[in-house]
């Protein structure tokens, strides 16, 4: 008779940490295991909750013809030696919300977060998920002691994503033909590029009138609230799951792609220590090169606003921080 083991270890050589089981996070295991990219280890607060979803992603294994194991926790030691940490845990946003009202709640959850799986994974490349996404990015950065190039932020790609889909819908053109380029901080002042935006190498402003190009903006700067006036108990998932798995591919796989990701300035674009959306070339080593962009005056004008206000929001979480810290 030939004998197995029947225990499963986690020992694969590529594993990913995604902190907070909810919608965005439990898509995200969904995607990373069924495109077989690293085993995934799914962690929450609430007991039992992500080992649940994992056993029951783990029993679409062999329907779904994948190698990856996905193990659920509620202890840090468990994700130890990650090459990914994730974080997506914090409340997301109801309608008449916007996402900097989630700041209070979510600043302590992420850096907590932070600070518990970056302990446990000292090498790990960090994206942050959480909203408001710019700021959590920051806190999440101070908190992790890592190098600036290891910690990104996930919003370009979703609101690129979000455009891309819009002008497809638009002009009924093919989605893989189009590329678009949205720079900013994810809210209501992200600034969305039509003269980096192309369907087959031609500029969207060569194709569109500009009132029509600026109505597709104000819907992609409202993309996520759109989808939280519709849902009214959450916000999107689904397309943030997926434009986190594609950094996640990216760096694990050093893939190199050029795609816009909240990382640290350091002078580029003439703004310093601040995380904001940029296009970034992500591999193995993180953020590898921030590309600079050759922007008009406007261009580069709406791009201050919206790290001015970023900027405004992160003094105010750290000064909050400070606050709590002093009470406890
Ligand atoms: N950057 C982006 O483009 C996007 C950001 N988001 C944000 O991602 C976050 C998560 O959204 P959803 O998954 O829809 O929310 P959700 O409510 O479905 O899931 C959040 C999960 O975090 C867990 N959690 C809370 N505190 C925790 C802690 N201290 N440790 C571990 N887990 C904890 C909760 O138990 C819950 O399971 C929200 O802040 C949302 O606004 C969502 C979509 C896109
Ligand atoms: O809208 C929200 O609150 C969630 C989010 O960031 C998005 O979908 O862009």
């Amino acid at each position: 008779m030939i004998k197995f083991s029947s225990s499963l270890p986690l020992c694969a050589s590529t594993r990913v940490t995604v902190i907070g089981a909810g919608k965005v996070g439990s898509t995200l295991a969904q995607r990373i295991a069924e495109k077989n990219l690293a085993d995934v280890v799914l962690l929450d607060i609430v007991a039992g909750m992500p080992q649940g979803i994992a056993l029951d992603l783990t029993q679409a294994r062999g329907l779904e013809q994948h190698d990856c194991q996905i193990m659920g926790t509620n202890d840090y030691a468990d994700t130890a030696n990650s090459d990914v940490v994730v974080i997506t845990a914090g409340i997301p946003r109801k309608p008449g919300m916007t996402r900097d009202d989630l700041m209070r709640t979510n600043a302590q959850i992420v850096v907590e977060a932070t600070q518990r799986a970056i302990a446990h994974s000292p090498h790990a490349i960090l994206i942050v998920v959480t909203n408001p996404l710019d700021v959590m990015t920051y806190l999440a950065w101070q908190a992790s002691g890592l190098k600036s190039d290891r910690v990104i932020g996930m919003a370009g790609v979703l609101d690129s994503a979000r455009f891309q889909s819009f002008i497809a819908m638009e002009l009924g053109v093919a989605i893989k033909d189009i590329t678009t380029t949205v720079l900013g901080g994810h809210g209501d002042l992200m600034v969305p590029l039509p003269r980096y935006s192309t369907i087959s190498g031609v500029p969207i402003t060569e194709i569109m009138d500009t009132e029509t190009i600026e109505r597709l903006i104000k819907r992609t700067r409202n993309g996520g609230g759109e989808i939280v006036e519709l849902m009214r108990t959450g916000g999107a998932y689904f397309a943030p799951a997926s434009a986190t798995s594609l950094m996640v591919e990216s760096i694990l796989y050093s893939q190199s792609r050029v795609v816009p990701a909240c990382a640290y300035l350091q002078g580029e674009y003439d703004l310093k220590d601040i995380f904001i959306g940029v296009p970034c070339r992500l591999g193995c080593a993180g953020v590898e090169s921030i590309v600079e962009l050759n922007l008009t005056e406007a261009e580069l004008s709406a791009l201050h606003i919206s790290a001015e206000s970023v900027r405004q929001n992160v003094l105010q979480a750290k000064e909050m921080l400070a606050a709590v810290a002093n009470v406890n």
